[in-house]
């Protein structure tokens, strides 16, 4: 099946700025896309061209099967696009808000209503339904700007930095939306944000984009298997107690050829070896005598990640967490 979104060497200047520089970027159907980096980077322009709301100076956009600079109006029927900056007739209810989006749309007026309600229910606006735009919540309107872009029915829907200043609870809810509209309806959805764990809690592939190139995509695994094939994985074992003899343990690890390195502190093993051999690192040390508490491994997430192509430029700015490691079993008794 073709892509959804096929983008081919998309180049696009600002005066001397390349705002988007050779982007190529293939989006299945049903996929949750999330193009990610810092502000400046080149999203918006990119979905800009996408929807043929922008001319690239050269490339091509194919959306929905339409080259989206030659056959604009046909993009824009299929594809639903939230911006950054979302507006409403404050005086309007959610739903007169709405219908009058559906009307713009050319729906037909029977039934309009209850489908329009509908879609209220839907993005969990149904009790707020009749009360003025003007008393929504940044999330409530969050939710009101997805209503009117599902409304037409779309194959592909487009969000441009949908998180935008919403607290956490409402992110959290906002994101659960997509994935079920995902999940439930077939819906492909392409979002961009330069909030790493909101993309990372969605999307089934991400793209990192940084100064109008794209660096890498892929899901989370791929991504961080690649970046850090050279640092190795990570393993650490807990014993019980103190190694009987720390020195004699070490010794019989010297010479694989899995290990890179590998640290006795305390009561803790530190391996950092090129593949996973966890499961033989196990076995090797309760053969030996050792009896084990708790093993983890080193998780990469996004944050190691956007670190890891960013770690030389200081101005962008991450959100805090750090590594988290994975436990793979634990206070585990022999
Ligand atoms: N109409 C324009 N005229 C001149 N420069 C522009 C224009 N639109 C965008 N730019 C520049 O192009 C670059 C990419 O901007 P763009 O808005 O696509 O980035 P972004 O990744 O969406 O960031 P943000 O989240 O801040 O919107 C920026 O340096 C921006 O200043």
């Amino acid at each position: 099946m073709k892509p959804i979104i096929d983008l081919k060497n998309l180049c696009k200047s600002y005066g001397s700025h390349i705002a988007v520089d050779k982007l190529n970027l293939q989006i299945e159907r049903g996929e949750i896309f999330g193009l990610l980096g810092p502000n400046g980077a080149g999203k918006t322009t990119s979905i800009l061209m996408m929807l043929g709301l922008t001319e690239p100076d050269s490339g091509s956009a194919i959306v929905c099967g339409h080259d989206a600079s030659r056959d604009p109006i046909e993009v824009k029927r299929k594809v639903g696009y939230m911006p950054d900056n979302l507006g409403f007739y404050p005086q309007l209810t959610g739903l007169e808000n709405l219908l009058y989006i559906a009307r713009l749309n050319a729906m037909p007026e029977k039934g309009i209503a209850e489908y329009a309600r509908g879609m209220m229910e839907l993005v969990g606006l149904g009790a707020a339904s009749d009360k003025p735009a003007s008393t929504y919540s940044r999330g409530m309107k969050q939710r009101l700007g997805l209503a009117e872009v599902l409304i037409k029915a779309p194959e592909l829907i487009i969000l441009d930095e949908p998180t935008l200043g919403i607290d956490p609870a409402g992110v959290k809810e906002f994101l659960e939306l997509i994935k079920s509209l995902q999940r439930e309806q077939g819906l492909t959805v392409l979002l961009s944000s330069h909030h790493l764990h909101h993309v990372q809690q969605v999307c089934d592939r991400v793209g990192i984009f940084v100064e109008g190139k794209l660096l890498a995509t892929g899901d989370l695994p791929t991504l961080s298997s690649e970046l850090f094939a050279s640092t190795g994985i990570e393993i650490l074992i807990q014993l019980t107690r103190l190694p009987k003899d720390a020195d004699a343990l070490k010794s019989n690890f010297s010479g694989w050829p899995e290990i890179n390195s590998m640290n006795v502190n305390g009561d803790r093993l530190q391996f950092n070896t090129t593949g996973e051999i966890t499961p033989k690192l196990i076995r090797r040390i309760i053969e030996l005598g050792e009896d084990i508490r708790a093993v983890s491994q080193k998780q990469y997430g996004l944050d190691e990640i956007y670190e890891k192509y960013f770690e030389n430029n200081t101005n962008i700015t991450l959100d805090n967490e750090s590594i988290k490691r994975k436990p793979l079993f634990g206070n585990r008794r022999k």
